[in-house]
């Protein structure tokens, strides 16, 4: 039962406040069972507290100590130091869960250096609405109990998908990133909207909600997104004269090269040691 979780964040960035965001809008946890702890910024703390109601703490003792779920969310870089700043203070039978792109079960198990149960989790800024899409695989040391117990906790804030590890570099640069390639095009269409003329409100709800019902054939029909941009292409009409210009631009291509770097940069983030 996840409600009855005690969660600790280490690190209290955009990722965390996601996830708790969406973890409390969704009624499946309670604000008073979430600890947070950020490195320095006290500021930070004390703005998610008034937020959401969540629980500062001034230690990472003080943090983990009553925590059944530990979130790892510092950036790679810092993770090092974040995980052995904790060892100390884990007891045997905390679930530690990473959201931190990159590193592995195997570096963070040599961090640790115990039997802890870890779980990876991608999630994706989404979380905040309840909509991420994550992905999530099991270290050695996580049980059947453990992948249900994060499954559970996950699928409050949207869809979970469990993959082998050595995928998760992948899905880190799909749907990990993925949200602030969608905004760099709602970013594109926007500007080209307000230079053509139109206000910014009839731009916003324009792209807002045609990016939404886009998005929803596309979970909804069991149509491939080639059909439904076929559906949308009249022969000799806008659609098409439009699409010209983007395959001029080589627009897909493009988008294989941002994910593959982005991939790539995620194992580059792994390789710290
Ligand atoms: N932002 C995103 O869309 C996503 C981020 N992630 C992962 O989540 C992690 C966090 O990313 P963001 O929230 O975007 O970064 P961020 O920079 O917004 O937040 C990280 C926070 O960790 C704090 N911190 C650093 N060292 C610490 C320590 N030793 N103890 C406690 N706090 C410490 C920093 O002060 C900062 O507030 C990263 O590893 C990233 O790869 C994963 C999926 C999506
Ligand atoms: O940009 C990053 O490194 C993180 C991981 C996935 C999304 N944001």
């Amino acid at each position: 039962m996840v409600e009855k979780e005690r969660i600790a964040f280490i690190g209290a960035g955009a990722m965390a406040e996601a996830i708790m965001e969406g973890l409390i809008k969704t009624k499946k946890c309670n604000a008073n069972l979430i600890t947070i702890k950020n490195r320095n910024n006290t500021e930070r703390v004390k703005e998610l507290h008034y937020k959401y109601g969540v629980m500062p703490a001034s230690t990472i003792e003080e943090a983990v100590t009553d925590a059944d779920i530990i979130i790892l969310a510092v950036k790679p870089k810092d993770a090092m130091d974040a995980v052995k700043g904790l060892k100390p203070f884990i007891r045997k039978n905390q679930l530690l869960i990473s959201v931190m792109a990159g590193i592995s079960t195997h570096t963070l198990t040599e961090w640790i250096k115990n039997e802890n149960p870890l779980i990876r989790a991608m999630p994706n800024t989404s979380a905040a609405i309840g909509h991420s899409a994550t992905a999530l695989s099991a270290g050695r040391f996580a049980t059947a109990e453990h992948v249900e117990k994060s499954l559970e906790l996950f699928e409050t804030i949207g869809t979970v998908t469990l993959v082998p590890e050595e995928k998760l570099h992948i899905v880190t640069g799909l749907s990990g990133s993925g949200p602030a390639y969608i905004y760099y095009v709602a970013e594109a269409m926007q500007k080209a909207a307000e230079e053509l003329s139109l206000s910014h409100e009839e731009a916003k709800t324009l792209i807002s909600q045609t990016l939404l019902g886009a998005s929803l054939m596309l979970k909804q029909t069991s149509e491939s997104p080639i059909e439904l941009r076929k559906k949308v292409t009249s022969p000799g009409g806008t659609t098409e004269a439009g699409i010209g210009k983007l395959d001029q631009y080589q627009v897909q291509d493009a988008f294989l090269a941002c994910i593959k770097k982005a991939v790539k940069r995620s194992e580059e983030l792994g390789s710290v040691n």
